[in-house]
């Protein structure tokens, strides 16, 4: 089965891109929705309540994932301690959902994983293809906080994230998502149509 990932910082629209590639009947798996999952998961409630205080359990018994955001991007240090603890399990979802949809019988499926770092040391080693999704950063940080973050929240998120000149570096190819959003979806249809060709 093909896995084709579509990696992007930030805003950048790789959610837009992903759903591209869905029209076109293609099953996706998303890696910030998987983490979603896990924050259900009570060994991963503990050890975040352990890491970044019990306050960041809410008292309806789920991860307050506003206040975990506050606290895991201030540093690389403090990243690194979240990911420690979701990166293992986001990866057996993974492993998982990537298995049931083979024996599907499916023959490619679209990953959308917003922390990509390489090709070699993360996730993304299982990838035939990287999409990279890029825009200007001035416009990301307006669409993320047009779709409800908070400035200062999604500046720390992409100064813990790559630079779009590694994503350029690490990916096959590169979407330019500066004009509407209907112009990067027929984009990546037209690459689709080419890569399907191709084959
Ligand atoms: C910190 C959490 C609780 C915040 O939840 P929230 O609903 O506010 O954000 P959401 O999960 O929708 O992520 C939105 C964006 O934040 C950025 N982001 C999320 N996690 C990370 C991270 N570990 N490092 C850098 N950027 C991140 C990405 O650009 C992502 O698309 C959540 O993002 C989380 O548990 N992150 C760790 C798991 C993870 O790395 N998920 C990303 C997919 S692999
Ligand atoms: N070309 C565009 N023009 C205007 N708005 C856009 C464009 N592309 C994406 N958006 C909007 O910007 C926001 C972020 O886009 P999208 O969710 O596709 O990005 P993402 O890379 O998946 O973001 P995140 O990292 O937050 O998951 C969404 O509200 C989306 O509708």
């Amino acid at each position: 089965m093909r896995k084709i990932f579509v990696v992007g910082g930030m805003g950048a629209g790789k959610s837009t891109a992903r759903q591209a590639l869905v029209d076109a009947g293609l099953p996706f798996i998303d890696l910030d929705q998987v983490g979603h999952q896990v924050l259900k998961w009570d060994t991963v409630k503990e050890e975040l309540a352990e890491t970044f205080g019990d306050d960041v359990i809410g008292e309806d018994g789920e991860v307050v994932r506003s206040l975990v955001a506050a606290r895991a991007f201030v540093s690389p240090a403090e990243t690194r301690k979240l990911n420690r603890i979701t990166m293992p399990r986001i990866e057996e979802v993974y492993t998982d959902t990537l298995a049931e949809l083979e024996a599907a019988g499916n023959d490619a499926v679209v990953v959308e994983y917003s922390v990509f770092k390489n090709r070699e040391m993360s996730l993304a080693y299982s990838a035939d293809v990287v999409l990279a999704v890029l825009a200007p950063l001035d416009l990301r940080i307006e669409r993320a906080v047009a779709s409800g973050f908070d400035e200062a929240d999604v500046r720390r998120r992409i100064a813990r994230q790559i630079t779009d000149a590694d994503r350029i570096e690490a990916s096959d190819v590169v979407f330019n998502n500066d004009g509407t959003k209907e112009e990067l979806h027929n984009k990546v249809l037209a690459w689709w149509e080419g890569y399907q060709a191709s084959l």
